[in-house]
């Protein structure tokens, strides 16, 4: 088996099946038409309003990125698992045969990536574990334009301070979860190499010192009008009311000079995105044939991954599904996957998960034979796709806290399975003196729980009260230090679904 590393990474590789591009071809590109950063600082629209202004602490994270001889056709395999929607070329199919390095670019347009954008980390772990080389992108500069891509109007503009707390935020995700992936998801066959790294690049390190001028000359005078006009992101937002800015019309250009940059100084030949990104990825492709003069750059496009009402999973919706447990715990990211119905939960597992297609088959084969014990696919996926996202540490937190809340369980709750439950709950503040000894009817209804003392006395008769999930038998039962959890919270409860998280002040 053939490794190595790339020592000068200038230069993409080119080879394919066409086996014409050669190192060679691309260095008789015409390289010359792009300056070095230090060159110039004349006019920069997207200037940080203050000097200070760092984007990203991980761009300096750069490892040498090792690549292997590919093991498996990634093509095939992300095709099989339902995870391409279109390639650019063809080609691709063989040119991966070869090692690759492939991008996927998110903004930092929220603190927290999504459910739809785990999508992208997936598929670039998916080249990883076929020996390619994946890099994620933060579109630090892209971000401050704004994606036009399936908007119905503009996005409002960000400030600063919330552009860099975005980075950090995903930044850190993106860290965690392919830092983690490297170490534990890569097959253990001796083939692989620790070092195949996930390198994070900010757009906003080669746009900050861009020129106006610059730009015009050496990114706009190669791209069309016309075929700018035809991308479905500039010909809905046409037809609507409200139009287009010249400022979002040129998004597609950012992102394009971005694959150029990257296919010239990281060797990036590949790039990938939601379908949402096709006309912003195929603007690359364009440019790199266009400025550079040659072939061997690739997009790839995944399908969407739509709600049951068939509206895209995102950061805008309501109800968003996000990676930083900071966002949604464990626990809910877990119940989340536990709850996916029957119809889906196949799907899910080939797009989400990384388990092999026969032990999918088999799970399929088993949900439709008598005897299946019901929810066993959602089990499996709920582990698998909060294990990727949060380690084994947030699986085994989401587990603990499943088990803590059922029903019955004689598994103890503790402060921090609480608070993880109890996002989106009604809660209170109240100081430790005014809960201790006070009737549990009184606290009820002072928290809110029940509108009235003859309501909460109604159902505790009818043992349909808990308190840190253990039923309450007693109507008279007051608050003791002990049912404080560690001193902090109390978990009252008005059958299986009303909840009220009380807080010590
Ligand atoms: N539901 C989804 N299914 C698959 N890919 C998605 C989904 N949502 C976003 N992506 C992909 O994630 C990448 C980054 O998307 P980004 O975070 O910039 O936009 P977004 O989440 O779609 O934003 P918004 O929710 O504001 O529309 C893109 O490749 C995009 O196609
Ligand atoms: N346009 C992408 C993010 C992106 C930004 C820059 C890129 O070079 C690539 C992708 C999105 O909004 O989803």
């Amino acid at each position: 088996m053939r490794a190595y590393t790339e020592q000068t990474p200038d230069i993409p590789n080119l080879k394919g099946d066409r086996g014409t591009h050669s190192r060679m071809a691309s260095i008789s590109a015409p390289r010359t038409l792009f300056f070095t950063h230090s060159a110039k600082l004349f006019f920069s629209p997207f200037k940080p309003s203050h000097s200070s202004f760092s984007p990203l602490p991980l761009h300096l994270t750069r490892p040498n990125c090792t690549l292997q001889q590919p093991r498996r056709n990634i093509i095939q395999i992300l095709e099989e698992r339902g995870l391409v929607e279109s390639i650019t070329n063809d080609t691709l199919r063989t040119a991966s045969s070869a090692p690759l390095k492939v991008y996927c670019g998110f903004d930092p347009t929220a603190e927290s990536l999504h459910l739809g954008n785990l999508l992208g980390l997936i598929v670039l772990s998916w080249f990883r574990r076929c020996g390619h080389c994946a890099v994620a992108l933060i579109g630090g500069a892209t971000a401050r334009v704004g994606d036009p891509s399936g908007k119905s109007l503009e996005r409002p503009e960000l400030d600063t301070d919330s552009l860099e707390k975005n980075t950090l935020g995903i930044s850190q995700t993106i860290t965690t979860i392919l830092g983690r992936a490297q170490n534990s998801n890569l097959p253990n066959d001796g083939s692989s190499s620790s070092s195949s790294s996930v390198v994070i690049l900010n757009n906003y390190d080669w746009w900050k010192e861009f020129t106006l001028l610059d730009f015009l000359k050496r990114v706009g005078k190669y791209a069309r009008v016309g075929s700018m006009m035809a991308k479905e992101s500039v010909r809905k937002r046409l037809e609507s009311e409200q139009g287009m800015s010249y400022t979002e019309f040129t998004y597609q250009l950012l992102q394009g000079y971005d694959f150029l940059h990257l296919f010239q100084n990281e060797g990036v030949s590949v790039q990938i995105g939601g379908s949402d990104q096709w006309g912003n990825i195929t603007a690359g492709t364009e440019l790199i044939r266009k400025i550079l003069q040659v072939e061997g750059a690739y997009g790839l496009t995944f399908p969407l991954l739509l709600k049951s009402d068939g509206t895209k999973f995102g950061k805008s919706e309501d109800g968003a599904i996000w990676l930083s447990p900071s966002f949604l715990s464990p626990y809910k990211f877990y119940q989340y996957f536990f709850s996916v119905p029957d119809a889906d939960v196949i799907k899910f597992l080939k797009i989400l998960t990384f388990l092999d297609m026969e032990d999918i088959a088999a799970l399929e084969g088993e949900m439709m034979k008598p005897g299946y014990v019901p929810n066993t696919a959602q089990r499996k996926l709920a582990e698998e796709v909060t294990r990727f996202v949060h380690g084994e540490e947030g699986l085994a937190e989401a587990l603990k806290a499943t088990e803590a809340l059922r029903p019955g369980s004689e598994t103890k709750l503790d402060w921090k399975t609480i608070e993880g439950v109890a996002e989106g709950l009604p809660s209170c503040s109240l100081a430790y003196d005014e809960v201790l000894n006070l009737s549990l009817v009184d606290l009820s209804v002072s928290s809110g729980l029940f509108e009235s003392k003859s309501a909460a006395r109604r159902l505790l008769k009818q043992g349909g009260v808990y308190l840190n999930n253990n039923r309450v038998d007693s109507e008279n039962k007051r608050i003791e230090a002990a049912d404080i959890v560690d001193g902090k919270v109390l978990l009252l409860s008005a059958g299986k679904k009303n909840k009220v998280l009380v807080r010590i002040a």
